[in-house]
């Protein structure tokens, strides 16, 4: 089963998906950007206030076939639980919005996005949503990176509302607000309770 875990940066994703890994030992832990070269030339792109927007939608992209390539798909294969700290949503959601503030001429830019995954990738099984407003999410991560901004997490934010409309049997929306040690306890439940359904 893949499980992904999905929200605006400072969400708390990493938080949780750390605290996972004491109650799944067994599973296969992995995220995006990867630490693979690939993951390496996403965050240089994601360096460059200059970046092409398109040209860093393709770098995420590159990184993500590889990432389900080397590790995904054959975690799957042997029957692992796979739990990825980001995946497609997050090209759909923050690529969605880059690509819709650019000057491209794209007039859906979400689904431009979507219908390049389509050919080859893989849908998550579950994706556990860390709900949180913008500018909360922009506190909490520093504003150190060029994505860490109030308006724009505030259209990826929409982005991923668009998303969980159109396949809300896949997520689980989880408050994100709350303190860790009650966000980390409800992941867990929500997690035990998909593994369970899965028998
Ligand atoms: N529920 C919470 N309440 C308050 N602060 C939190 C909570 N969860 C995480 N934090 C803090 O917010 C910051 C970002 O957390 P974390 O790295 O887990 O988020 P993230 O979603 O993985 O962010 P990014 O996408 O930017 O990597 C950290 O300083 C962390 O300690
Ligand atoms: C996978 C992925 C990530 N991003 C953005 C979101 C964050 O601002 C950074 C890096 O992620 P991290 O969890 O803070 O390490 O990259 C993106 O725009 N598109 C993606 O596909």
């Amino acid at each position: 089963m893949l499980i992904t875990l999905e929200g605006l940066d400072g969400s708390g994703k990493t938080t949780v998906w750390e605290a996972l890994q004491d109650v799944h030992p067994d599973a296969v832990f992995t995220r995006e950007p990867t630490d693979s070269w690939y993951g390496d030339a996403v965050y240089r792109s994601m360096g460059d206030a200059d970046a092409d927007p398109l040209a860093e939608l393709f770098l995420y992209t590159a990184d993500h076939a590889d990432h389900l390539s080397r590790t995904v798909r054959p975690a799957l294969a042997e029957g692992n639980l796979v739990v990825s700290d980001r995946y497609s949503d997050s090209r759909f959601a923050y690529q969605g919005a880059t690509l819709a503030e650019s000057d491209l001429d794209i007039a859906r830019p979400m689904e431009y996005v979507r219908g390049i995954h389509a050919a080859f990738s893989r849908s998550p099984d579950a994706t556990i949503y860390l709900d949180l407003d913008a500018s909360t999410a922009a506190e909490r991560s520093g504003r150190t990176d060029k994505f860490e901004r109030d308006g724009y997490l505030a259209a990826v934010r929409e982005n991923y509302e668009r998303l969980i409309d159109a396949e809300p049997g896949r997520f689980v929306r989880v408050d994100a607000k709350r303190a860790p040690e009650d966000v980390i306890a409800r992941v867990e439940d929500v997690v035990a309770s998909l593994l369970a359904d899965a028998e």
